[in-house]
């Protein structure tokens, strides 16, 4: 049986620059005295897309130094969620966090947010908005007004504070739960909220300072974003179908009242309705 409790994903493309780091550092927090899980129970799974940056070659350096870390590369498929849903697929852990490459999400915050899960706690969720939690001032000011915009819109959707932070954990048998992912974009955690049905009462928020990345560039571009508008609409619908539907049938019965006491007002109803000018 394996000895294996806990599992983080990775989702990396051209991020060679920041895997050792990340990797030792993860390692680095769980071997601390207060660390409340042990590091011999952790597995990193990075899944990079073909980036052919040398990520492969720095894994394998890794493993070699005795680090409990492993590289899937796809070669046919290309995306952050997807990648994310693929790293959860292969996890051994019954508790699978989520965080990104670049050091955005401090690794020191990992041994928190894999303890915080349980079976109570199906949902960890990394959260920027909370009491003395900062974000590193070198983020553009563009991105904090998107984050908060795209934060609002997902308001009606979850009670969950920060769906966006990107750095969040779910229980395997949650996961395993989920119907009809949708694997395109960067918002993973929102869809996986959502359609597990997760309640405010099982996630546990973790504050974290979120800071800049490290080596490399964002991905985040125009296209995501657009692909986050595309699937709030499918969000929508999924939560509030019945609700859209009996609320465009009232509209409806509404209308056609209101066009029969206008019509009968003029006499118009029934054939007869008669000028009286
Ligand atoms: N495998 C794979 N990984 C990807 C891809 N695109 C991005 N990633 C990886 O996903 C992580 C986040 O990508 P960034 O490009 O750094 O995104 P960001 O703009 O910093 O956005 C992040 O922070 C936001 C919070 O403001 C989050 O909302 C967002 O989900 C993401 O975590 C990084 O590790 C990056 O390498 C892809 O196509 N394939
Ligand atoms: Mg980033």
């Amino acid at each position: 049986m394996s000895s294996i409790r806990y599992s983080v994903i990775v989702p990396a493309f051209r991020e060679n620059g920041n895997i050792r780091a990340l990797v030792t550092r993860i390692f680095g927090a769980l071997a601390q005295v207060n660390s409340p899980v042990n590091p011999a129970e952790v597995e990193v799974i990075i899944v990079d897309d073909n980036s052919r940056d040398g990520s492969v070659e720095t894994v394998e350096g890794l493993r070699r130094e005795g680090y409990n870390v492993r590289i899937i590369v796809r070669t046919t498929e290309r995306g952050l969620s997807s990648a994310v849903v693929r790293g959860f697929r292969e996890a051994q852990g019954d508790s699978m966090l989520c965080m990104d490459a670049d050091l955005q999400h401090p690794p020191e915050y990992v041994p928190a947010m894999l303890a915080s899960m349980s079976p109570t706690k199906q949902f960890a969720l990394g959260t920027r908005y909370a009491a003395g939690v900062e974000i590193d001032e070198g983020w553009p000011l563009y991105r904090r007004v998107i984050s908060s915009g795209a934060r609002m819109l997902a308001l009606p959707l979850t009670s969950a504070s920060d769906p966006m932070s990107g750095f969040f954990g779910i229980r395997k048998e949650t996961f395993l739960k989920a119907r009809n992912l949708n694997s395109d974009g960067f918002k993973i955690a929102l869809d996986l909220l959502v359609k597990c049905a997760i309640p405010g009462d099982a996630i546990a928020e973790v504050p974290f300072s979120f800071g800049v990345r490290a080596e490399g560039e964002s991905k985040l571009t125009g296209k995501v974003m657009i692909r986050y508008l595309e699937q709030l609409a499918e969000l929508y619908w999924y939560s509030f179908s019945s609700l859209i539907v009996f609320a465009a049938i009232l509209l409806f019965v509404v209308f056609v009242l209101l066009a029969r006491s206008v019509l009968s007002s003029y006499g118009g109803l029934d054939g007869k309705a008669q000028s009286k000018y």
